[in-house]
């Protein structure tokens, strides 16, 4: 490293000589232990001393030396105390380079030796060390002499600036004389470093140029002040000690120019007289030095020389011994060029430490100012943490006192409450010896009480037993009732059904009871329906009689209370009309007082629903639904009439255009079974045919609001259904007759509160009904004249009771209270009806054989016991 260190001062010094500037090499100066010398406590104690605010410890490494100097103030400082005025400072604005450079130019200007800026700045200290040993040295070899300083100085600048001839006429005495030559090379070859003896040289033009224009003044001043008694201070001085030669030389040139003048007289020989005194001792001492140095170069050749002897002598040795010294040689220069290698990477690795240091460096200072401001942060949040547990302990200590004064508080409450808990606690005992007696008395009780439950017990278990033995005998007898019940149905059914025989045998006409429910708004509570039997059992109870006078039962061969849908109606109506296609003519009529459901009966109140389909459609679309079966045995033809009688007058209510035209009634059912042979005929093919055609019935048919009901009907309507079917195996040819019959309500005028043409009306209808009542009662008693001519609606209904029809009447019921007279006169009415023996129904077959015949009466012949 000291090697290394060596070299690179030694590059330097070869290359601020081809710069220009004097800076010796390593080996020209003087001691070269000295140069490298690591100790720098004395520079250190030197410049504490010529700087005493500095104040850096002795032992201080070089890079802290560094640091102080870098900003080249301490420099410029030492310089500007060493040489006052020789550095012109401009304050500390200045950068730290520049101040640098000024005292770099100082050193130049004084001849010493000097660094280059780059050494301070990348840390290569050697050379700067150097230079302030050798400024120390400078100034300690001369004393402190301050004056002489000032007139070194002054004597210099005086020289510099003088008059060019003057400066110029020394210079070429000195070099044509050689002497300042030949005593720098004395200088040099004695190993004294030559800044010390050396002056500022007029080698350095950036010097002299910075120099010339300031010196300008003092060059007139020093004209001017070159008196007798400024040459004696100079004089007196033993300044001269330290000027150069070539300056000694002017000198004695000024002088002899002076003598010449004959200016200066003894002033000037005196001093002429020191000059020469001091060029002699200097001559003296480089002629000391050149013997020395003589000795020193004639040791030197005599030891190269018995070197070379003795290396001679060893080239003319062995072969071998060259081979393995060249070998390593060779080895060395290997290791020496690996050497190099490392030191390379050490610096490389050296200016990588030095970028990482100056990064730290810049982090630390980060990290310095993040922690001021942290430490800032936390004083000010210290602060107001202070202030607020002020504020907080102020409150602690009310709320401690209130906390006391609730302590006191409570603790009299609790002492209360200890004495009151006393004297209950007292009471609890009296009652706890009370409840004792009493739960002792009561264990004995308990006691005999489960003794009691045991017996109990027994007495059950035995009930029990004896129980079960009746229960499983119960059993047995019920499963007995059970058949029996069983039977007794299904008996029941077999006679509901030969009953059923029995009347149609009989031709009684049949009749169905239905009542309809409450409509919205009519109180429910009020009902004269008091109950429905199974079997057409109807109980009507008078709501102004109470007991069994206000009831009275009526039977009929089916009541359908208020609940039964229209489908439920319709299931035991079916059978007739699959009569109609056996070629019997069957009548199924309506019969109540206004309001009471004969329309939603037979016609339903919405034909778009199929659920409210009333009997008419339900019958006309199952005659074709079992013509449609039978097509393979049966070709049938259907035809439909629609008539009203209104006012005693029969319409065609299927007619385009004669719903006006009054139409007659033959008296006597003719063979084809129209009673009303003018009426239209339509042909239907299917059931949609038939909706159609009863849609356009029902919109012609005459109706108006009455008091019991908003839409009622004003007349009988009556539609019939003409089957006519040919027995596709014989060409036997049937007729049936359908006549499904809506009639008007029969109501009593004073409840139907009409006047006018409704009262005409009413009139008419109940007429008309009452006529069917005149015919029914007749046809009851089996009277010879029965009075089908009294109207018009019995002359039409004429074949279907009084011939050999199967006829079923549909008694409608108003439930409500208010209509209990109503529905009495109408159960009556219908009771009579049900009584009338039509005789048995006859098919309207043409050309019928005896086979047939025969079946019919076999039929007849069997049926008999049954009824
Ligand atoms: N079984 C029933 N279920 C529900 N509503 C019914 C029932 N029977 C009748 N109604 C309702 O009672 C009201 C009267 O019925 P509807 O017009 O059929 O009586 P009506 O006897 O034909 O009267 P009118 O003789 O005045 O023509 C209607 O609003 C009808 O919808």
């Amino acid at each position: 490293m000291k090697s290394q260190k060596a070299r690179k001062l030694g590059e330097n010094g070869i290359k601020d000589s081809l710069n220009g500037n004097h800076i010796p090499h390593v080996e020209e100066k003087e001691g070269h232990e000295a140069m490298v010398d690591g100790n720098i406590e004395p520079l250190v104690e030197w410049l504490n001393h010529m700087i005493p605010y500095l104040n850096l410890p002795l032992e201080a490494s070089e890079e802290e030396l560094r640091r102080c100097l870098i900003d080249g103030t301490v420099l410029c400082s030492i310089m500007s105390k060493l040489n006052p005025g020789l550095i012109e400072m401009r304050g500390n604005t200045e950068p730290g380079p520049e101040k640098i450079k000024k005292f770099l130019a100082a050193m130049d200007e004084m001849g010493l030796p000097r660094f280059v800026l780059a050494d301070i700045q990348q840390g290569y200290m050697v050379p700067v060390l150097q230079c302030l040993r050798t400024l120390k040295a400078h100034f300690d070899y001369n004393g402190g002499k301050e004056s002489f300083q000032n007139h070194s100085r002054k004597l210099w600048n005086l020289l510099l600036t003088n008059s060019k001839g003057v400066h110029q006429q020394a210079e070429g005495i000195a070099r044509s004389k050689g002497v300042h030559q030949q005593a720098e090379g004395i200088a040099r070859s004695k190993g004294v470093h030559r800044s010390v003896i050396s002056e500022p040289s007029s080698t350095f033009p950036h010097d002299a140029a910075h120099k010339f224009p300031e010196e300008l003044p003092v060059k007139q001043g020093f004209c001017a002040d070159l008196s007798d008694s400024n040459i004696l201070d100079l004089m007196k001085s033993n300044g001269l000690d330290n000027v150069s030669t070539r300056t000694l030389f002017s000198l004695v040139n000024r002088i002899l120019d002076d003598s010449f003048e004959r200016k200066t007289g003894q002033i000037q020989h005196i001093l002429m007289k020191k000059v020469v005194q001091v060029i002699e001792q200097r001559f003296s001492f480089q002629a000391e030095n050149l013997k020395d140095q003589n000795n020193l170069y004639s040791i030197h050749t005599e030891k190269y020389q018995s070197k070379i002897r003795a290396l001679e002598t060893l080239a003319s040795g062995t072969t071998k011994e060259i081979e393995v010294l060249l070998s390593k040689l060779q080895q060395i220069k290997i290791e020496k060029t690996e050497i190099e290698r490392k030191e390379k990477v050490e610096e490389l690795d050296l200016i990588r430490l030095k970028e990482e240091k100056n990064h730290s460096d810049i982090e630390k200072l980060a990290l310095r100012q993040e922690l001021e401001l942290a430490k800032k942060v936390h004083e000010e949040h210290y602060l107001i943490l202070e202030a607020q547990a002020k504020e907080s302990k102020v409150e602690l200590e009310k709320r401690l006192e209130e906390l006391e004064c609730f302590l006191t508080e409570s603790r009299n409450k609790v002492k209360e409450l200890e004495s009151f808990s006393k004297s209950k606690s007292q009471g609890w005992k009296k009652k706890e010896g009370t409840y004792c007696s009493v739960i002792n008395y009561q264990s004995k009780a308990l006691q005999e009480l489960r003794a009691a439950s045991e017996s109990i017990k027994h007495e059950v278990l035995k009930t029990k037993r004896s129980y079960l033995e009746n229960f499983q005998f119960l059993g047995v007898k019920l499963s007995t009732i059970a058949n029996a019940a069983e039977n007794y149905h299904s008996v029941l059914a077999e006679n509901r059904k030969l009953y059923n025989e029995v009347q149609d045998l009989k031709g009684n006409i049949r009749v169905y009871c239905r009542i309809r429910p409450f409509l919205q708004g009519q109180s429910k509570k009020q009902t004269t329906i008091q109950h429905i039997g199974e079997n057409g059992e109807l109980v009507v109870t008078n709501p102004s009689k109470q007991g069994k006078d206000g009831h009275r039962l009526f039977k009929f061969n089916k009541v359908f209370g208020p609940t039964a849908s229209q489908e439920n109606v319709y299931l035991d109506t079916q059978p007739l009309i699959r009569s109609v296609l056996d070629g019997y003519n069957v009548c199924i009529f309506a019969y109540g007082q206004t309001g009471s459901g004969k329309t939603y009966t037979m016609s339903g109140p919405d034909l778009s629903s199929k659920e409210d389909w009333g009997v008419n459609y339900r019958a006309l679309h199952d005659l074709f639904q079992i013509s449609q079966n039978r097509k393979s045995c049966f070709a049938y033809e259907v035809g439909v009439q629609m008539v009203e009688i209104y006012n005693e007058q029969v319409r065609d209510l299927l007619s385009n255009n004669g719903s006006q035209k009054r139409l007659g009634i033959w008296n006597a059912a003719r063979p084809n079974g129209l009673a009303v042979p003018d009426a239209s005929m339509h042909c239907v093919k299917s059931s949609t045919d038939v909706l159609e055609l009863m849609n356009i019935g029902l919109m012609n048919r005459a109706m108006s609001a009455t008091a019991l009901n908003e839409r009622s009907s004003r007349s009988h309507s009556v539609l019939t259904v003409h089957i006519r079917g040919m027995d596709l195996e014989t060409g036997a040819v049937l007729h049936g007759n359908l006549h499904l019959i809506d009639l008007a309500g029969s109501e009593r005028v004073d409840r139907s509160e009409v006047t006018g043409d409704r009262l005409r009306e009413a009139q008419h209808i109940n007429r008309s009904l009452s006529a069917l009542g005149d015919v029914i009662f007749a046809l009851a008693q089996k009277n010879p004249h029965v009075p089908y001519r009294n109207s018009k609606l019995t002359q039409v209904l004429q074949s279907s009771l009084g011939g050999q029809a199967k006829t079923l009447m549909f008694v409608q019921l108003n439930p409500d209270a208010d209509s209990y007279s109503e529905t009495v006169s109408t159960l009556k009415f219908a009771e009579r009806v049900s009584g009338i023996e039509l005789g048995a129904a006859r098919s309207n077959k043409e050309g019928r054989d005896v086979r047939e015949l025969m079946q019919q009466a076999c039929f007849l012949i069997k049926s008999k016991p049954c009824s």
